[in-house]
């Protein structure tokens, strides 16, 4: 049991931590435990960390359907994205998994390289002609060299959803280009990481729906409005996908076409579907990619590092190598980079289970109803499993000494210390889409700006309901970089 607490509400607050994990970080480091650490909330109730390679392998591996996430996040997250992948528990789960997971597939991902480097070029050119528009109100030149501010965070977000756009829905959203995408605006306003939203989703999973949905709130009534406008976006969308595949020839490759040719869905589903897949998509791959991104700001050497690999392998953005697929993933900077911003920066930093009955874990009896706390922000930045240095930016620890290539391991010695995407039956079923879209859009920002903080004292604070962004936004110099 860690230190601290209140009476009452014993350690029920650390739900408001900022970052989102921080208490747990802590009791994952501090307390001396066997893989369980019992961290009690509201009303003394027990509330168990898993800790160490075994319990969180029994957690979402070996019993993974004992553990279902708790029904009121669930409800809360439903008024969006619906009966999706991401909500539905145990048949339902298995069902939609085994028929989601072609789309997936190992070489569907190669193909959609070429998509997320095309969206990486256009983020560049919208970045630039911000970056130059805010040069220009500087009195600066518009050449390259010159150099202007940016905020990441709200450019990361519109390529990643233009690209779920694309992959996902066969639809081009374009809200880079397309500053009033009503789709973007109303996502902006439901995942904006204010203090506001974290106590409103506290109250929601705290105190009864009908309450706190009824509460006198601006946030209480602009979530509503929010959820309902997203929810006839993808209605519309779903419509239309129908129509075009009906009506023209079978050539749909997304997610989407995949899912409606399946037949296994109904309208509903996939419009739960479609807004999961938006949703999980997009937010968090943005989230990853602006990580990244202050990550390099305040590593130099890192960075140019990682920009002589990339001009050796892609000596031009605008003609790549022609298996662009192949050279990215066997760069190992870029890799180590982008393994150890997510390790460092897990996008969803804690997720809860309940137990659905008695079950065995790391030995002891635990009864049905207990609440299960995951925490890859502490997992990935334990000491006991990654080292003295674990809190630290480390990207060569995913490079082999020996031979110079990525590792996989990042030298920890379980693969269950890394637990950005989850493991088993209920992990991140976009992980490799996300990697490679995240390796290709770090790869051309790089290799086109060089990147550096505003302020070079700012430390930006991780902060959100579901995943982690910084609570002020990012703000970048970015300098044009010539010949490329
Ligand atoms: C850096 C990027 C990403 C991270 C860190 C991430 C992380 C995660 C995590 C931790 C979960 C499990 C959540 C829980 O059980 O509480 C999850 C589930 C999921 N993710 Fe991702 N995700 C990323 C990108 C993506 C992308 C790009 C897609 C879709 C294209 C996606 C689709 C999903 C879906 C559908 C699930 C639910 C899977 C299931 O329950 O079977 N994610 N993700």
């Amino acid at each position: 049991m860690p230190k601290g607490g209140y009476p009452i509400v014993a350690h029920g607050f650390e739900i408001f931590d900022q970052p989102p994990g921080r208490s747990i970080q802590e009791a994952v480091a501090e307390v001396p435990n066997d893989g369980l650490i019992n961290c009690r909330g509201w009303f003394y109730n027990d509330q168990l960390l898993v800790t160490d390679p075994k319990t969180i392998a029994e957690v979402l591996v070996h019993k993974c359907y004992d553990f279902e996430k708790p029904a009121k996040a669930r409800n809360f997250l439903a008024r969006v994205l619906g009966e999706g992948l991401v909500l539905v528990e145990g048949d339902e789960h298995r069902f939609q998994r085994k028929h989601i997971m072609p789309a997936f597939s190992f070489r569907h991902i190669k193909d959609l390289y070429p998509l997320f480097w095309s969206k990486a070029l256009e983020f560049n050119e919208v970045v630039a002609a911000a970056m130059h528009e805010d040069a220009e109100k500087a009195g600066g030149e518009q050449a390259p060299g010159s150099s202007g501010i940016i905020e990441m965070k709200h450019y990361a977000n519109k390529v990643t959803m233009d690209i779920i756009g694309v992959a996902g829905l066969g639809r081009n959203i374009n809200s880079l280009h397309n500053p009033d995408d009503e789709l973007m605006k109303n996502f902006e306003e439901i995942t904006e990481p204010t203090f506001e939203q974290v106590i409103y989703f506290a109250a929601y999973i705290t105190f009864p729906t009908w309450l706190v949905e009824n509460l006198p709130l601006r946030i209480a009534r602009r979530q509503k409005i929010t959820a309902a406008n997203v929810r006839n976006i993808g209605r519309d969308f779903v419509k239309e996908k129908k129509g075009l595949i009906k009506s023209q020839s079978d050539n749909h490759k997304d997610i989407l076409s995949v899912l409606i040719k399946s037949n296994d869905f109904s309208d509903d589903q996939l419009v739960d579907q479609a807004l999961t897949f938006l949703a999980a998509g997009h937010e968090t791959t943005s989230s990853a990619l602006t990580w990244t991104s202050y990550l390099l700001a305040t590593h130099p050497s890192i960075q140019s590092g990682l920009r002589a690999e990339l001009r050796a392998a892609i000596p031009s953005l605008t003609s790549p190598p022609a298996d662009l697929a192949a050279t990215l993933e066997s760069l190992p900077l870029l890799n180590a980079v982008c393994n150890e911003v997510l390790r460092l920066y897990p996008t969803v930093p804690v997720t809860m289970r309940n137990t659905v009955r008695t079950t065995l874990l790391g030995g002891v009896t635990v009864p049905a109803g207990t609440r299960i706390a995951i925490a890859p922000w502490a997992i990935n930045r334990s000491p006991h499993l990654w080292g003295p240095d674990a809190c630290v930016f480390r990207p060569d620890r995913w490079i082999d000494k020996a031979t110079g290539q990525a590792n996989n391991h990042g030298g920890a010695a379980s693969n269950y210390s890394n637990m950005t995407f989850l493991h088993g039956p209920r992990s991140c079923i976009g992980q490799s889409f996300a990697k490679a879209e995240l390796r290709a859009l770090v790869a051309a920002f790089v290799s086109a700006f060089e990147i550096e903080m505003e302020d070079p004292s700012y430390v930006p604070m991780p902060a959100g309901v579901v995943t982690v962004k910084p609570r002020d936004g990012l703000r970048l110099r970015l300098t044009g970089l010539d010949g490329w």
